[in-house]
């Protein structure tokens, strides 16, 4: 039987609970509105999410906030978590290698190897440093909060483009961004807008200070900590598939069979997954067109344990950027002390992680041990694959953070976010101030403005 209505009387329906939809919640409750929070997972956090049953509480979701983060530190304290620098953490041990052709390469052997295809001038960049520090180097766009305006729709090309113009050669470009891209599948499908927006943001986070905070026992904690903080409720396992707006009032429709209804909606739900709910009256215009279209990134993660530190025995680092079906391999530095090696962090993005999604998560894990072992034979019978978990295979994200495509930043953003009669949006793809967690919160504040002023 479809579970019965357990709030009556609300102002606001928030759909989602990651953090954006718990902010927003939060601030209108603050303003004396009577709000409930619809989750489709059996669980809160969204895209914060911590292996708590793995040793060193491994993150596949949010890893870390900046100095900068105002609101994430704010959302932190009152959420009563403890938030701890581990910048020292990633940065533990000895520096990952390179791997070329499953050969380890030092930077200096990098740089004088003859399958390094880039400038002269630049021939001791690795590859995973290649994009940021050209974006970071030589951006073309002055006013980073200006990237959404139409004065900046000349830079809105493919990021192709960009790296072309820095004098990188198509082998060049294969191999700094689309093996492990940052943003997108490829140099092809990505806004070098977007990028160019994402180094300001960056480089103002490092002028506010070097230090990276996470939470102490698993980020997870922290949206756990902001659900509680609300007084009305937040009901899981309600995947909504349907939204209603009418002149007086809006329904929401749960896959259950369950309904709700409020004065107001607001939608945090990435618009990978929005564009599978039928919202009534349509959408129209740009904001029709970005929530059918915005891509979102692939990426896959694989989590191993070692049985015996094989890194100690071939004298190699653990960390690995591979050029191969092995993705980047992270090691995990969340013991008692910074050296202690927790796990393994495999990572895939972009095509490689759809090639990994496509093998399915055994034949994956067996085809990521069987690489490492290949390439590092000490390695041997000490790998254990534990966990393997897809953002695109994720029902409720289907992909990583949204990106834009060439042409959609200029079109897509200044339209997307607005209200749809008594239907709001948040969520981290409609920031345009902020990336990431402090993008998700920024757009609940201006969502919750929205609501107020409405
Ligand atoms: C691997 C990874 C690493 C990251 N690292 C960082 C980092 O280091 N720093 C940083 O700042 N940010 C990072 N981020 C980004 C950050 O985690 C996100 O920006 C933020 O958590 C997004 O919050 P949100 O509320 O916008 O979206 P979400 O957390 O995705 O919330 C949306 C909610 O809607 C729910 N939902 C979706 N569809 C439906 C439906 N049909 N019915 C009901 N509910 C539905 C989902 O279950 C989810 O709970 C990372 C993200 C990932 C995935």
């Amino acid at each position: 039987a479809p579970a019965k209505k357990t709030a009556t009387g609300l102002d606001v329906l928030v759909l989602g609970a990651g953090v954006s939809g718990l902010q927003a919640a939060w601030m209108l409750e603050e303003q004396g509105l009577k709000v409930a929070v619809l989750e489709g997972r059996q669980r809160v956090g969204g895209r914060v999410m911590t292996l708590l049953d793995e040793p060193g509480y491994p993150e596949m979701g949010f890893n870390s906030m900046g100095e900068g983060y105002g609101r994430g530190i704010d959302a932190a304290q009152r959420a009563g978590v403890t938030l701890e620098d581990i910048g020292s953490r990633y940065r533990a041990g000895k520096p990952p290698m390179l791997w070329m052709n499953g050969q380890p390469l030092t930077r200096e052997q990098w740089a004088s190897h003859p399958g390094n295809p880039f400038p002269d001038s630049m021939k001791s960049v690795l590859p995973a440093e290649m994009v940021n520090k050209l974006l970071a180097e030589r951006t073309p766009l002055a006013d980073w909060n200006a990237w959404a305006d139409p004065a900046s729709a000349a830079l809105d090309v493919p990021l192709h483009d960009f790296l072309r113009a820095q004098g990188l050669s198509d082998p060049a470009i294969r191999l700094a961004n689309d093996v492990s891209p940052y943003y997108g599948t490829n140099s092809w499908d990505v806004s070098a807008l977007m990028l160019e927006f994402n180094d300001g943001f960056v480089k103002a986070q490092f002028e506010a200070g070097t230090k990276s905070f996470g939470v102490k026992g698993g980020n997870l904690h922290l949206p756990i900590g902001m659900a509680k903080l609300l007084k009305g409720d937040v009901i899981l396992g309600k995947e909504i598939v349907a939204i209603e707006t009418t002149d007086s009032g809006a329904t929401v429709y749960c896959r259950d069979g369950s309904t709700f209804s409020a004065k107001r909606v607001i939608c945090s739900l990435p618009f990978s997954t929005l564009r599978h709910v039928k919202i009534m009256p349509g959408l129209s215009g740009a904001q029709a067109e970005a929530v059918s279209q915005i891509a979102y990134q692939p990426l896959s993660m694989a989590f191993l344990t070692a049985t015996a530190p094989f890194w100690d025995e071939d004298g190699l680092s653990p960390g690995m950027w591979t050029d191969g079906l092995a993705g980047t391999v992270i090691p995990q530095h969340f013991g008692a002390t910074p050296e202690e090696v927790t796990g393994l962090l495999v990572q895939a993005r972009g095509s490689l992680a759809n090639y990994w999604d496509r093998l399915g998560r055994e034949k994956a894990l067996a085809m990521i041990v069987g690489q490492i072992e290949a390439m590092r034979p000490a390695a041997k019978g000490k790998l254990m694959a534990r966990n393997y978990f897809s953002w695109s295979q994720e029902v409720f994200n289907g992909g990583d953070w949204a990106y834009f495509g060439p042409g959609q930043v200029s079109r897509l953003v200044p339209e997307m976010s607005k209200p749809s009669g008594r239907l709001h949006f948040c969520g981290e793809h409609t920031a345009t101030g902020a990336r990431g967690l402090e993008g998700a919160l920024e757009s609940a504040e201006r969502v919750a403005l929205e609501v107020l002023e409405a």
